[in-house]
């Protein structure tokens, strides 16, 4: 049987942290192919909003996304310096494998090749053994980019991918966020400071204050 695709659909979140309400009754939809934007001020619940999306934080409400969970890039990219960029990458494997080859640095040569085929997708064939700690702010949101893509997740949530890129790198991230929507049917959501950016590279956009959501 075929399953009906719908991206991501958040219904009725509700998060408190610190004994106040950060998330109220949020509820939207991302679709397959669709880039959404989160914006709002800082300290507006743009992380936690993604974090709990992303099975992170215990919340209320529904999250029900293609695939399972969502997988996410993290605002600082969180990477392992000292591994390779092929290494990082591999980390996106982790939750299909068993706990004791990964740790013994024994990767099947299936999702050895499947990583660098995700690292040739964000346009880094050719560095997968290079060290991440030696790559470019750029190439490194790359890594996070290929390592999520890695966990084959149909949903991918982003949280301010390009906050600390130079305006080149960041239309290069955005344009290549894009391009996983449209070529690869990915649902993406991703929280962006800049609104011309927003303005550029999302199908929709979304604004969060104090806890509410509503479509700009
Ligand atoms: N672990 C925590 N405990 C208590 N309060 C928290 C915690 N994490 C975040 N907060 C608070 O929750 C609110 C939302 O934070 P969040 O990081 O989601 O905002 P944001 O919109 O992503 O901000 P920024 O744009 O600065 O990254 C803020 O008021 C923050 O201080």
């Amino acid at each position: 049987m075929l399953e009906t695709r719908r991206g991501l659909v958040l219904r009725g979140l509700g998060l408190s942290l610190g004994g106040r309400m950060v998330l109220r009754d949020i509820s939207l939809d991302v679709a397959p192919g669709e880039v959404v934007s989160l914006e709002g001020p800082s300290g507006a619940g743009k992380t936690s909003l993604l974090r709990a999306a992303a099975g992170l934080l215990p919340h209320a409400g529904q999250v029900l996304a293609d695939g399972g969970r969502p997988a996410l890039v993290f605002q600082q990219h969180a990477l392992a310096g000292r591994l390779t960029a092929r290494g990082n990458v591999l980390v996106g494997a982790l939750g299909r494998l068993g706990f004791w080859r990964p740790a013994l640095g024994v990767w099947p040569a299936a999702e050895v090749a499947a990583a660098e085929s995700c690292l040739a997708r964000v346009g880094l064939a050719g560095l997968g053994g290079r060290r991440a700690a030696h790559l470019s702010g750029g190439q490194r949101q790359r890594v996070a980019i290929a390592r999520a893509l890695l966990q084959r997740a149909p949903v991918l949530l982003a949280d301010e991918p390009v906050a600390s890129l130079d305006p080149a790198n960041a239309e290069a991230i955005l344009t290549l966020l894009r391009g996983l929507a449209r070529e690869g049917g990915l649902a993406i959501l991703v929280s962006l400071h800049q609104p011309e950016l927003a303005r550029r590279f999302a199908d929709r956009r979304l604004r969060i204050a104090e806890g509410h959501l509503w479509e700009t």
